[in-house]
C-alpha cells in the first residue's frame, strides 16, 4: 500500500492507498521537533483503530516545511523499509515540469495540486487551494504549473488582527449574517469573509483576463466550502485533490522507473 504525505505550515495529511482507493485520511498537526518514532506510535494506533493493516510499501512526501522531511524520512526508513519520493527533490520527476522564472522553488504542494487537477480536469485551470496561505495556481492546457498568485491565508488574516490590534478578540471565521457588522466580531468577520470572497473573485477574474484561453476553477482546502456561500466562486471543489495529485505523481515515477 501506498502512505502518502502532505505537510503544510499547519497540518500535516496522512492518506493510505490500496491500489483502488484511499483507505483513511489522517490529520496532525505539523511540528518539526516530531520524530519517527512519536510518527509510528500515532500511525500504527489509527491504522489499528480503523482496522488497516500496516503493509506500507511505497511513500511519498510533499512538504512546504523543508525541516520535517528529514524525520518523515526516517519513518519510511526505519518503518516501511522503502526510499520515499519527495516532490520537489530532482529525483522525483513530474508529469509537466513547471513553467516558472529560473531558480523559483515552486511550492511542492502547488505541484502536487497542479498534476492531480490536470488528472481530473484537465488544463486551463486556476487551482485555488485554502491552506495557510491561498494560493492560486494556474495550470496550462498541457497540465504544466505556468505560476499563481499566493495571498494571506483566512485564519491568518485574522490571527494578524487579533495580534496586532489590542481590542480585537480572537474570532473564528464564519459567513455573516449582513455586512454592516453592529458588534466587533461581527465587524471582523465580516471584513475577513466578504473580503475574502472579493478577493478570490478578483484574482481569479484578473487572471481568466490574462489567460488566453477560457478555464475552469477548482477548488481545495477546508475552507473553500464556506466562501461558495458567499457567492459562486469556483466550479468544482475537490477535497481530495492534494492526496489525488500525490497518488498520480507516485504512479507516474513508478512508471518510469524511478520509484
Ligand atoms: N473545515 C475547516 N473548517 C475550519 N477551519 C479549517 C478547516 N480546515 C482547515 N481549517 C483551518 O484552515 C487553516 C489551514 O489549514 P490547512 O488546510 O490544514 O493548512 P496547511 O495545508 O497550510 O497546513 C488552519 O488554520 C486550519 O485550522
Ligand atoms: C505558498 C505556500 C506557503 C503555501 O503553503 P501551505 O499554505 O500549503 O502551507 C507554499 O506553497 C510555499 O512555501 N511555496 C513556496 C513559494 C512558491 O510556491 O512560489
Ligand atoms: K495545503
Amino acid at each position: 500500500m501506498l502512505l502518502t504525505i502532505d505537510c503544510g505550515n499547519t497540518n500535516t495529511v496522512f492518506s493510505i492507498w490500496d491500489g483502488e482507493r484511499f483507505l483513511c485520511t489522517l490529520r496532525t498537526s505539523t511540528e518539526h521537533q516530531r520524530t519517527a518514532d512519536q510518527y509510528y506510535v500515532w500511525l500504527s494506533a489509527l491504522l489499528a483503530h480503523h482496522r488497516i493493516p500496516l503493509d506500507i510499501n511505497a511513500v511519498i512526501i510533499s512538504s512546504t516545511v523543508p525541516r520535517v522531511v528529514f524525520n518523515l524520512r526516517v519513518l519510511s526508513d526505519r518503518y516501511f523499509n522503502t526510499r520515499p519520493l519527495v516532490v520537489g527533490r530532482p529525483e522525483c520527476l513530474l508529469p509537466r515540469m513547471p513553467r516558472v522564472d529560473e531558480g523559483t522553488q515552486v511550492g511542492p504542494d502547488r505541484l502536487v495540486n497542479s498534476a492531480g487537477a490536470f488528472d481530473r480536469y484537465g488544463g486551463n485551470l486556476i487551482v485555488v487551494d485554502f491552506g495557510t496561505a491561498t494560493t492560486f495556481d494556474v495550470v496550462a492546457e498541457d497540465g504544466a504549473y505556468v505560476g499563481g498568485v499566493i495571498a494571506p491565508g483566512v485564519n491568518l488574516s485574522l490571527q494578524a488582527l487579533h495580534e496586532a490590534a489590542a481590542a480585537l478578540p480572537h474570532v473564528d471565521v464564519t459567513k455573516p449574517q449582513k455586512v454592516i457588522g453592529t458588534n466587533t466580531v461581527a465587524c471582523m468577520q465580516s471584513g475577513v469573509f466578504w473580503g475574502y470572497v472579493g478577493l478570490v473573485r478578483g484574482i481569479c477574474d484578473r487572471i481568466r483576463g490574462e489567460y488566453d484561453k477560457p478555464m475552469r476553477i477548482i477548488s481545495t482546502g477546508g475552507l473553500a466550502p464556506l466562501f461558495q456561500q458567499g457567492d459562486t466562486l469556483y466550479d468544482e471543489f475537490d477535497e481530495f485533490l492534494t492526496i489525488h495529485g500525490l497518488r498520480i505523481i507516485h504512479d507516474y515515477n513508478k512508471a518510469q522507473g524511478t520509484a
